[in-house]
């Protein structure tokens, strides 16, 4: 595409972010399009400007009580969905006419409304999903009924005393062969179920994980969909206690709650019966191999949550970096003598501690389009008649196990490192970067806590290693962890760089990842032999092979599936040859600073002992930051959302930061404290 066929990005303001912008070595439209395709950026473009001057989606400086922000988190959500940017009939369309739609507007309301989209996730992505893959048509109806009802419904697994640990939850749903119900019973406040988004406020509809029991037996974790509220009066059904969980540290406009049932009764029906039925009689039915794989196909399905989670991380990623960026360019502190100040994106020390991120941000953002559309092409495939993707599922949620710990940490750090590059300014709210910290905070945990699921990572790729003992080749159709299979000569490789040019190639990070990979699989597997000989116990040697060993493992190994699949993005055809190099700085700045941080297993296991391994990836860590320097402000250009989305006073495009920090400092303060009339009132 030339530039003429971009009119429909806007062209930036000129100001003070030219200087850098001039120094620029390619054009930022360019790079924007290997970020996003052009249909993207003009779907969020639509979805923005739909929202843009709606009085729900302005900014409001007064303090709102928890009821305010919950009132308001909900007339955005209804806004949203009036606006037709979904389908109504989501459960009966076929996947491929919404899914990866909604990945995309799903993008754009995000930024706009971090309560908003939550309640939105959670209703399509958890609750809806679950009834779409795991019901029947006469499911799919009732989850109609309620989705068209514009009341978000609610995705109910966790409980108070057990998240993680899902095979010892205590709800119980008990079939009742005389009047051919299920009968769900909390045996106590410990089992109660908690954490559930639109649970208290919301929901008509959720859908519950509890033991199935029939005839005497239980038979795991199964899904039930489950009416909560009368969809005509929104009054609670009787048999159900509803308590809303309190005021959080984020996501205010989210109404989390806690839910107990009192020998509550659903028709037997309401079971979610892909992978598992109970008969009138009570006799209960599989085509699974045993109870624990229909719980394990069940959540499996599920890791649209984690695609999702995995989008919004990185897109916060984009945000954070782009005000402290542009706010480098423009801050000016310290200078070789008296008249001269530099911008704080001069200091070495301050190129390091952004740049890495701003690598980070443009690496995350193509991975996490391109794992996402990998995975709706998957799940879209599975669904259909004699699939035979069992093992591309897996793997696919082996690597979605590990992206999403690694892309919410890396949005963590980065946002707590850009609030602090910004100084002072950086705390106020208007700057845009605290309330990221607190919004993004809880991905770590929710839809799966971060160290819990690169446990599951860990397992699988123990598992290739048993296999490759045994002669049988790893079973990776994504080719995820092919090089596995040539594991002999990998461990004997010695790392052969001369000079910095030597390890800022994609060689060097491949050749380097695939030595640690097999190096940290083949020392955690033998932790893991060495405390099972000691315990006898399997799970205990599990746990006790965690630190420096498995854990290590899965962060290791999604670093490197990030890396490979950004540098297959990056070679495809039509890419501007001035677009490729900066993200070639880009890729590598980002695989070198990851690498660094696990330095000493390379010590360790000797693979460098040819060669000043350390000196040379920070010296080379260094080199590309200097590089970078000219290009960071038309890279965050590229990323970055228009002004009227961002809504940071650091952070706009045309640079002028003192001039919007007035603007702020000087506002009416009675202006500040005024609740707006359409939040007083009730909706
Ligand atoms: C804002 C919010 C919204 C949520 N929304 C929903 C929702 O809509 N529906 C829903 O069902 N749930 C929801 N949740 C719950 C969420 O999914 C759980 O909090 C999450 O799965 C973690 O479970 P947990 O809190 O019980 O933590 P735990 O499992 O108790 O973990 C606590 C800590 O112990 C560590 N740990 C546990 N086991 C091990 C082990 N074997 N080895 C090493 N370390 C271990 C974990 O890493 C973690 O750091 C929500 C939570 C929050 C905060």
């Amino acid at each position: 595409m030339n530039i003429q066929d971009l009119s429909f990005i806007e062209d930036l303001p000129s100001g003070e972010l030219d200087f850098y912008r001039k120094q620029a070595t390619f054009h930022w439209k360019k790079l924007k399009l290997v970020f996003e395709d052009p249909e993207r950026i003009k779907t969020k473009l639509r979805v923005w400007k739909a929202l843009k001057n709606d009085q729900a989606f302005q900014t409001y400086d007064c303090e709102f009580t928890l009821e305010q922000q919950r009132r308001l988190a909900a007339l955005q959500l209804s806004t949203f969905r009036k606006h037709k940017f979904l389908p109504d009939n989501i459960q009966t369309a076929p996947l491929e006419d919404w899914l990866r739609h909604f990945m995309t507007v799903g993008q754009a309301l995000l930024i706009v409304s971090s309560d908003a989209i939550v309640k939105i996730v959670v209703d399509l992505i958890l609750a809806q999903m679950s009834v779409i893959l795991l019901g029947n048509e006469s499911h799919k109806e009732f989850a109609e009924a309620a989705w068209k009802s514009l009341k978000p419904s609610a995705f109910a697994l966790t409980e108070v005393a057990h998240g993680s640990d899902t095979k010892n939850m205590k709800t119980t749903a008990t079939y009742d062969e005389s009047t051919e119900e299920f009968v769900l019973n909390t045996p106590n406040f410990l089992a109660a179920k908690c954490w559930l988004g639109n649970l208290s406020a919301s929901c008509t509809m959720a859908v519950v994980f509890a033991q199935l029991h029939t005839k005497g037996l239980c038979y795991g974790l199964h899904a039930f969909m489950v009416p909560i509220r009368d969809p005509k009066t929104h009054v609670p059904y009787p048999g159900l206690t509803i308590k809303d969980c309190g005021k959080k540290v984020g996501l205010n406009g989210v109404d989390n709650g806690v839910l107990m049932f009192h020998n509550y009764r659903i028709p037997r029906s309401y079971l979610l019966n892909k992978y598992a039925n109970v008969t009138s009689q009570g006799e209960y039915l599989t085509n699974m191999s045993s109870p624990g794989r229909v719980f394990s196909s069940t959540i499996g399905n599920l890791s649209t949550g984690r695609a999702s989670v995995i989008q919004e991380s990185s897109e916060y990623l984009s945000y954070a970096v782009t005000i402290a960026v542009r706010y480098a360019a423009v801050r000016k502190q310290f200078g070789p003598d008296k008249e001269t100040e530099i911008a704080i994106i001069e200091h070495q020390l301050h190129q390091w501690r952004v740049f890495p991120y701003l690598a980070a941000a443009a690496v995350l953002k193509v991975f996490a389009t391109k794992i996402t559309e990998k995975y709706i092409t998957l799940l879209i495939e599975s669904t259909k008649p004699n699939s035979t993707l069992e093992s591309s599922k897996t793997e696919i949620h082996v690597v979605l196990s590990a992206a999403k710990p690694l892309t919410t940490w890396t949005c963590q750090d980065a946002i707590q490192q850009c609030r602090e590059a910004c100084g002072g300014h950086g705390f106020l709210e208007a700057s845009g970067i605290g309330t990221l910290r607190n919004t993004n905070d809880v991905r770590v945990t929710y839809e799966g806590d971060n160290n819990i699921l690169l446990q599951q990572t860990g397992r699988w790729l123990l598992k290739q290693w048993n296999g490759l003992k045994e002669g049988v080749p790893v079973d990776s159709p994504l080719n995820t962890c092919s090089f596995l299979n040539n594991h002999v000569v990998i461990l004997i490789q010695k790392c052969s760089a001369k000079n910095i040019q030597d390890v800022q190639t994609y060689k060097f990070l491949e050749e380097s990842y695939q030595w640690l990979i097999t190096y940290l699989l083949q020392e955690s597997d033998a932790k893991l032999m060495e405390m099972f000989e000691a315990s006898g116990s399997l799970f205990t040697a599990f746990n006790d092979s965690q630190v420096y060993k498995t854990n290590v493992l899965s962060k290791v190994y999604i670093e490197y599936v990030v890396l490979t699949v950004y540098w297959l993005r990056i070679q495809e055809k039509n890419i501007d040859e001035n677009v490729t190099r900066v993200l070639k700085t880009l890729g590598t700045l980002y695989g070198l600073w990851c690498l660094e941080k696990h330095l000493v297993y390379f010590y360790e296991g000797n693979f460098s002992a040819q060669c000043p391994l350390s000196k040379l990836i920070r010296d080379a860590i260094l080199d590309l930051c200097k590089t970078l320097k000219r290009d960071a402000v038309s890279v965050v250009d590229a990323l970055a959302f228009p002004d009227f989305v961002l809504n940071s006073v650091l952070g706009k495009s045309d640079g002028k930061v003192y001039e919007h920090l007035q603007a702020e400092f000087f506002k009416d303060p009675a202006k500040r404290s005024e609740v707006p009339e359409f939040i007083k009132s009730k909706l």
